[in-house]
C-alpha cells in the first residue's frame, strides 16, 4: 500500500468525459462524484471523431456533386474548396460545445456535488487513483467506492523505421491542417482511411492509400469490400498487399518505402496520415494496479453488466469494447448508469445486433453476419442481393454500383445480416437493424407493410423478396 496523501474519497469517480460524461444526472445529486479528464471535454466522438469527420464528409459529398451530375445531363462546376472556411466552421461549432460542457460540469449549480479534475488518472491500488493535473501541479490521490472507466483509446502508430522523424498525422490532427496538401498518403485501409480518402480526394487532393491487406475495408462482407476496393481503385492510387518498411523525408514531404507483390517501391506525399487502428487506454491507466483484468487485445474485460474483474469498477466504450463505436459507448453508458443506480436490479448490455457505417463514397452500412461469418458457422443460411439499379429511384440516380445484401435463415426467415453499399446506406439499413432487434422475419418485413414507391428503400424490399427462403404452406 502506498502512503500518498488522499485528498478525497468519492462515492463515484468517472475517468473520461466522452460517453462517461453522460452518466451523471439529477439522480446522482446525493452522491459525491469526481470526473477526471486529461484532454478536451467531450472525448473522441465530439472533438476528433464522429462529429467533425461527418461534417467534413458532408462538405466532401457536396464537392463531389458536379462530377456525378454531369452523367445526368446537369453541368455544374466546382469553383473551389475553401478549406480554412470549412475547418473553421466545423470547429467553430464543436469547440464551444466542448468548452461549455467543461464549464457546466465545473461551475453549474447542477454539479455542486461534482469535482472536476483536469488531469490524467492512473491506478495506484484498488479503487485508488493518482491524478496528475494538466497544469503541472503535484499529483493527488483519491479513493472511491465506485469507479467508471470511460477513458477510450488512441490511434496506433506502427513501428516503421523513420516514422517518428518524418512527422505524420493521425485523425486527431489532420482535420486542423492550415492548408490542404497537394498529395496525401494514407497508411491503413479501415474506417478512418476510407473516410479521409473520400474527404481529401473530393477536396482535390491526390490520395494514395497503402493497405496491408488485399482489399480495403476487409472487415466488411466480402462482396461489399470487393466492390468498395474496385471503386476506390478508380479514384485513388490504391496499393494493396503492401508492407511499409521505411519512412523518410522527401523535400517538404514524406516518402514511404513499401514491399509488395512486385517487390520494393515507394510512394510520396506532402503529408502522411496514419490510420492503422486504435488501442484502448487501459495501459495508460495502469488498470492492473487496480486489480482489473485486461484481455490480450488490451481491452478492459467486462461482464454482461459492464462490471470489470475488480469490485466496484465498471467500464464502458472504447476502453473495453471491441466495437469502438459511439452508439455502443452510449448504450453501455446507459447500462452502467442504470446499474450504478440499481445495484439490486442489474441490466445486461445488448450487443446482439451492433451496426456500423462507413461514411466514405459510396457509403457503407452493415449489421449482423457477413457471408464469410455465415460460412464459418454451422447454421443454415441463404443470401440475396438487390442492386440500386434494380429499383426506380436507383434508375433516377443512374446508380450502377450500389447494392443491398441480406442473409437469413431459410426456414424461419430470421434476418441474420444486412449490408449495403451506396447512397444513404446507413439510413436504408436502419429498418433491417430494427427488424433484427425486434425479431421481425424477412417474409413479414417484406410483405407485412407498404414500401413507399418509388423510394430508395425498395432496394431493401427487393433484397428481402429475393431471398430463396424455404416454401411455406
Ligand atoms: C476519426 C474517427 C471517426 C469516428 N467516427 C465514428 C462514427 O462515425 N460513428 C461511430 O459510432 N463511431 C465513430 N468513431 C468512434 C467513436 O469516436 C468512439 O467509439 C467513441 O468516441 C468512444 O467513446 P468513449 O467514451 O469510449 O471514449 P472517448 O470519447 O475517447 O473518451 C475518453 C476520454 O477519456 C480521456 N482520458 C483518457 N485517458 C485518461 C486518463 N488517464 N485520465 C483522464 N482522462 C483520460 C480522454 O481524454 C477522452 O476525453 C470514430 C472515431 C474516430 C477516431
Ligand atoms: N464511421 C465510423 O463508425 C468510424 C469512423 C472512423 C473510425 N471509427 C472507429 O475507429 C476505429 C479505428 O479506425 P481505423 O480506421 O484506424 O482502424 P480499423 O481497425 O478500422 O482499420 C485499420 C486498418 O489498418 C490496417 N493496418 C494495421 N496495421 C497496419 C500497418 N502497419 N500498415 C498498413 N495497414 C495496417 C488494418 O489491416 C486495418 O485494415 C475503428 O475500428 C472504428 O470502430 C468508426
Amino acid at each position: 500500500m502506498r502512503l500518498d496523501v488522499i485528498v478525497a474519497h468519492y462515492d463515484l469517480v468517472i475517468i473520461g468525459t466522452g460517453s462517461g460524461n453522460s452518466l451523471l444526472d439529477s439522480r446522482f445529486a446525493g452522491w459525491r462524484v469526481a470526473v477526471v479528464e486529461r484532454g478536451v471535454f467531450g472525448g473522441t466522438c465530439l472533438n476528433v471523431g464522429c462529429i467533425p469527420t461527418k461534417m467534413f464528409v458532408h462538405a466532401a459529398d457536396l464537392a463531389s456533386v458536379p462530377a456525378a451530375a454531369a452523367r445526368l445531363g446537369v453541368d455544374e462546376t466546382l469553383d473551389g474548396v475553401r478549406w480554412p472556411a470549412i475547418r473553421d466552421r466545423i470547429f467553430g461549432r464543436i469547440d464551444p460545445i466542448a468548452d461549455s460542457g467543461r464549464k457546466y460540469r465545473m461551475a453549474h449549480p447542477d454539479n455542486a456535488n461534482v469535482d472536476v479534475y483536469l488531469g490524467a488518472a492512473r491506478f495506484v491500488g484498488e479503487r485508488r487513483l493518482e491524478i496528475t493535473p494538466n497544469d503541472g501541479s503535484p499529483a493527488e490521490t483519491v479513493t472511491a467506492d465506485r469507479i467508471v472507466l470511460a477513458a477510450g483509446g488512441r490511434a496506433v502508430v506502427p513501428e516503421i523505421e523513420g516514422i517518428h522523424d518524418v512527422g505524420f498525422h493521425t485523425s486527431d490532427t489532420v482535420m486542423r491542417l492550415d492548408e490542404l496538401p497537394r498529395r496525401l498518403v494514407i497508411l491503413g485501409s479501415g474506417f478512418v482511411a476510407a473516410e479521409f480518402a473520400h474527404v481529401f480526394s473530393a477536396f482535390g487532393v491526390e490520395v494514395t492509400v497503402v493497405a496491408r491487406s488485399g482489399a480495403l475495408l476487409r472487415g466488411e462482407d466480402r462482396d461489399i469490400s470487393l466492390r468498395f476496393t474496385q471503386l476506390a481503385q478508380q479514384c485513388w492510387d490504391v496499393r494493396l498487399d503492401r508492407k511499409a518498411v521505411l519512412a523518410e523525408r522527401a523535400g517538404d514531404g514524406v516518402r514511404l518505402h513499401l514491399e509488395g507483390p512486385d517487390g520494393a517501391e515507394t510512394v510520396e506525399g506532402d503529408l502522411l496520415l496514419v490510420a492503422v487502428g486504435r488501442t484502448p487506454n487501459a495501459d495508460l491507466l495502469a488498470v492492473e494496479e487496480g486489480g482489473i483484468a485486461v484481455a490480450p487485445t488490451g481491452h478492459v474485460m467486462v461482464d454482461e453488466f459492464q462490471r470489470t474483474s475488480a469490485d466496484g469498477v465498471w467500464a464502458l466504450g472504447d476502453i473495453s469494447s471491441p466495437w469502438e463505436l459511439k452508439h455502443v459507448a452510449n448504450h453501455e453508458a446507459r447500462i452502467v448508469q442504470h446499474n450504478l443506480l440499481n445495484p439490486g436490479r442489474l441490466r445486461a448490455a445488448d450487443h446482439r445486433f451492433v451496426p456500423h457505417a462507413v461514411f466514405t463514397a459510396p457509403q457503407i452500412a452493415s449489421v449482423g453476419l457477413t457471408e464469410q461469418d455465415a460460412e464459418r458457422g454451422d447454421a443454415r443460411w441463404v443470401a440475396a442481393t438487390e442492386a440500386y439499379s434494380g429499383v426506380a429511384y436507383g434508375w433516377a440516380m443512374e446508380d450502377t454500383t450500389g447494392f443491398a445484401k441480406i442473409l437469413a435463415d431459410p426456414a424461419t426467415g430470421q434476418i441474420l445480416g444486412g449490408h449495403i453499399i451506396g447512397p444513404q446506406a446507413p439510413t436504408l439499413l436502419q429498418p433491417i437493424i430494427q427488424a433484427m432487434s425486434f425479431g421481425l422475419d424477412a417474409r413479414s418485413m417484406a410483405r407485412g407493410q407498404y414500401w413507399i414507391h418509388p423510394g430508395l428503400p425498395e432496394v431493401v424490399e427487393n433484397a428481402l423478396l429475393n431471398l430463396p427462403l424455404d416454401p411455406v404452406d
